[in-house]
């Protein structure tokens, strides 16, 4: 019944790496595409390697998973697959962010990997009803400088950008690296977010709200640890994307009872939930509800809640708002959930 309900729901996926969203199997096929030698035989082999300890574990893999993207098809195949799984699971609005400093150092341009993603959008807009924006992430373990040269390169798209953020080894890269470049992105009318308080400290996730300026806040789990911050993000109402399955995967929490999810929910922050990198992490946006809900014992009107502010944390335009929460409260009458 749960089930159906999380399906049923409206929702908006508002952290997905499209990265790493490449399945093993596709992996494997655009390998054989390009004739590019992996390290592993098998496409079980290659999902056995994919037991992390933590974040960099994780992110060695990861990059090294992205190298099989060479051609336009390629990012379009990955895109569009992506687009077909979460509408499978009820997503009708998704904000993909995208590494082009992980393509762009492998002589991978925009000019290649944009036309591709962008193909994907239209098609799954039109064929899946899927509405979808992009966000642009600076890698964290490169320097300032590298990242301001991403977004000179990534001027000929600006319209097709709706954000940029901050993403990948966290510990040692303090929001306070980027702030310039964030600044540049703010005056071009980008909008601004940043991975924050996933493996880094509590101070990360308020110099990304105070130096970049960000409208949510990526993660962002390790807020607890600091009681003014909670009361900070309650009282601003600044949504967290919060990934569950991520989060056991990479060490976080070492069970999904662990998770925080509930607690953060319960003080009054607006929490989102999100599958993060769903080809490495074992499920996609419905997967990750479900473990919350099984592990903490979420209320039917809890999880009416998370499809609620997933809608209001969105950057979808004021109408299209409207449009999907009240057919969330279509849906929770329909399955006799408590307005
Ligand atoms: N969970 C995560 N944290 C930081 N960078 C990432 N890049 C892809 N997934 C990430
Ligand atoms: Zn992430």
């Amino acid at each position: 019944m749960t089930d159906d309900l999380i399906r049923a729901l409206p929702k908006a996926e508002l952290h997905l790496h499209i990265e790493g969203s490449l399945e093993p199997e596709m992996v494997f096929r655009l390998a054989d595409r390009h004739g590019v030698a992996l390290a592993y035989d098998s496409v079980d082999a290659l999902r056995a390697a994919y037991d992390f300890h933590d974040l960099q574990s994780f992110l060695d893999l990861y990059y090294a998973g992205a190298d099989v993207l060479r051609d336009e098809a390629d990012f379009y195949d990955m895109t569009r697959a992506y687009l077909a799984r979460a509408a499978a699971d009820g997503v009708v609005h998704s904000e993909i962010f995208f590494d082009p400093q992980t393509h762009t150092a492998r002589g991978i341009g925009f000019d290649v990997f944009m036309p591709g993603m962008l193909r994907a959008l239209a098609d799954g807009e039109r064929e899946l009803g899927v509405s979808a924006k992009l966000i642009l992430c600076f890698l964290r373990h490169l320097s300032a400088d590298d990242a301001m040269a991403t977004l000179d390169a990534a001027l000929p798209w600006r319209d097709a950008i709706c954000a940029v953020g901050l993403d990948s080894s966290e510990r040692g890269h303090p929001p306070s690296k980027f702030t310039a470049v964030f600044d540049r992105a703010r005056a071009l009318g980008l909008l601004t977010v940043a991975h924050a308080g996933e493996e880094g400290p509590p101070a990360y996730i308020v110099e990304a709200l105070d130096l970049l300026k960000v409208r949510r806040i990526d993660h962002g789990v390790r807020c607890v640890e600091d009681g003014a911050l909670v009361e900070r993000l309650a009282r601003e109402q600044v949504p967290l994307t919060v990934c569950p399955l991520s989060n056991v995967k990479l060490c976080v929490f070492e069970r999904a009872a662990d998770h925080n999810l509930k607690t953060l929910l319960e003080r009054g922050l607006c929490v989102t939930v999100n599958s993060d990198d769903p080809a490495y992490f074992g499920g996609y946006v419905a997967d990750n509800y479900r473990a919350m809900q099984t592990a903490l014992s979420l209320s039917d009107a809890q999880i009416v809640q998370l499809a609620r502010n997933s809608i209001t944390a969105s950057f979808a335009d004021d109408d299209a708002k409207a449009r999907w929460l009240a057919q969330i409260d279509e849906v929770a009458q329909r399955f006799g959930v408590a307005g």
